[in-house]
């Protein structure tokens, strides 16, 4: 397994626990008074992830500016390193306060004969067997243990028919051996992508690299987060690479060309959550700088959504900004496109005057952890009241009191605790390290935004 260079901290950043927790456990700051504060994110993850794909199989080399830096970035650089492509650090151009720009450079030939561990990231596990595929000699696919519970079955069989040959234990999870030959057929394939679109977007990213290209078939009952399926084919466009769509549920991508741009990385709107949120819990303003005009991140949507909830959302000049009502209330909605913001709503409901219903929601069952059952146990456990629907969560307000938040090594449960305890004294957030996953700075961020303050060289970039 590689060695991530992010991991917890090893000792709170308040430097006591408080009664309830266990040692290591990170005391959630409480807000002593409405947040007002400005908070610039690093990079989208799904961007990101996409980005190194796409940067891996184009026909040149490929800046990319303002990259995420994060556990599931670094495993996508890992993996793609290991194929033989070259992935340097650059010196930003720009200081955005998210570290090095990236210099991506094709390998003449991808080559397997090594081993990838995808961490946590459904990204990696998603979309680098069709990649690995393409490379000469077996590359074997590995999670950690948590990960190795992800549904993968859809990928290894749609890749089998496809012309792909994949030693695996049968089980329908990693690790498993891809047999690459340096091509891969293609062709029209059939698939259940009902419990992740990611499955879509793995083999439309690597589909026209494909010797007949690929025509994706959904023939499952639903489809969740097809924005991350429209942001597949927005990148792949700005890349030259067409699919077109002759049916719902239908993609084809023909063999072409991936051309190699530079590009700019969109701030993380998903990780917009937690902070925006916090806004509404405790009655304040939160602003996000660089925030898209327009975008096919999911996170976008936390504007039509948070004002369900009783907040004003203003947007102009590139800055989203959100306000807390006085008295917050429930909302019902179906987030089928947006299941990865769950976690923050469902916190936020947990804090709000009436109850709340998110439905459309049942496969994040196979997100990090089994999301429905972590919220419910862990916001139970501080006193609130939650039913688990088959595929949502009905979340009924009660008085909250402090005690353990569990994150089951899953980066939006540790925040999803952090924003409860920011108005619920003596929350204690175990192994708020996950956050690494996509936000290593976390806790960091999170004290800053309390404490109002914007770091000068993260400020609004011109
Ligand atoms: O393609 C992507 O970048 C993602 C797709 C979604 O996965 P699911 O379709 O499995 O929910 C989303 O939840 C995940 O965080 C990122
Ligand atoms: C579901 C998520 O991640 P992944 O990309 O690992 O699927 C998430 O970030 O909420």
């Amino acid at each position: 397994m590689l060695e991530s260079q992010y991991s917890a901290p090893e000792f709170d950043i308040y430097g006591v626990n408080r009664p309830g927790g266990e040692p290591g456990d990170w005391p959630a700051p409480v807000a002593s008074a409405p947040i007002r504060a400005t908070v610039p994110l690093p990079g989208s993850k799904s961007l990101t992830n996409r980005e190194l794909i796409i940067a891996a199989l184009a026909n040149g080399p490929t800046l990319l500016r303002a990259p995420l830096h994060s556990q599931d970035s670094d495993n996508m650089v890992a993996a793609l390193r290991a194929l033989g492509v070259s992935i340097t650090e650059v010196a930003p151009a720009t200081e955005g306060g998210f570290g090095n720009d990236l210099k991506i450079v094709p390998a003449e030939e991808l080559l397997g004969s090594t081993t990838v561990d995808c961490g946590q990231a459904g990204t990696v596990m998603r979309f680098l067997p069709p990649v690995a595929a393409l490379a000469l000699g077996p590359t074997t696919i590995d999670a950690d243990a948590s990960a190795r519970r992800r549904p993968m079955n859809t990928l290894i069989q749609a890749l089998r028919a496809l012309g792909v040959d994949i030693n695996d234990d049968a089980r329908g999870t990693l690790p498993f051996t891809v047999h690459g030959t340096g091509e891969v057929r293609g062709g029209r394939i059939e698939i259940d992508a009902s419990s992740s679109s990611q499955f879509v977007s793995a083999l439309l990213l690597a589909g026209s690299a494909f010797t007949e290209g690929v025509h994706v078939v959904h023939t499952g009952e639903r489809l969740p987060s097809i924005p991350h399926i429209d942001m597949t084919i927005r990148v792949l466009a700005e890349h030259g690479v067409e699919v077109t769509s002759p049916a719902t549920g239908e993609w084809i991508v023909a063999p072409q060309t991936i051309r190699a741009q530079d590009v700019t990385i969109e701030p993380d709107l998903s990780n917009a959550a937690p902070f925006l949120v916090a806004a509404v819990a405790t009655g304040g303003t939160v602003s996000v700088p660089n925030w898209p005009a327009e975008t096919t991140q999911v996170g976008a949507h936390l504007a039509e959504l948070l004002p369900q909830f009783g907040a004003t959302v203003t947007y102009a000049d590139g800055v989203l900004t959100v306000t807390g009502p006085d008295t917050i209330v429930g909302a019902d909605i179906d987030l089928t496109t947006g299941g990865e913001l769950a976690p923050p709503l469902a916190a936020l409901a947990a804090l709000a005057s009436t109850p709340t219903t998110l439905t459309g929601i049942g496969h994040i069952r196979h997100h990090e952890t089994d999301r429905l059952a972590a919220l419910r146990t862990e916001i139970e456990r501080l006193g609130g009241q939650v039913e688990e629907l088959e595929d949502g969560l009905r979340i009924t307000p009660q008085p909250l009191h402090g005690g353990q938040w569990l994150s089951y090594e899953d980066h939006r449960m540790s925040t999803a605790g952090a924003i409860i305890g920011l108005v619920t004294p003596g929350v204690e957030i175990e192994n708020i390290g996950a956050t690494a996953k996509t936000m290593p700075d976390f806790p960091q961020m999170w004290a800053r935004m309390l404490a109002g303050t914007v770091d000068p060289t993260r400020a609004v970039q011109a």
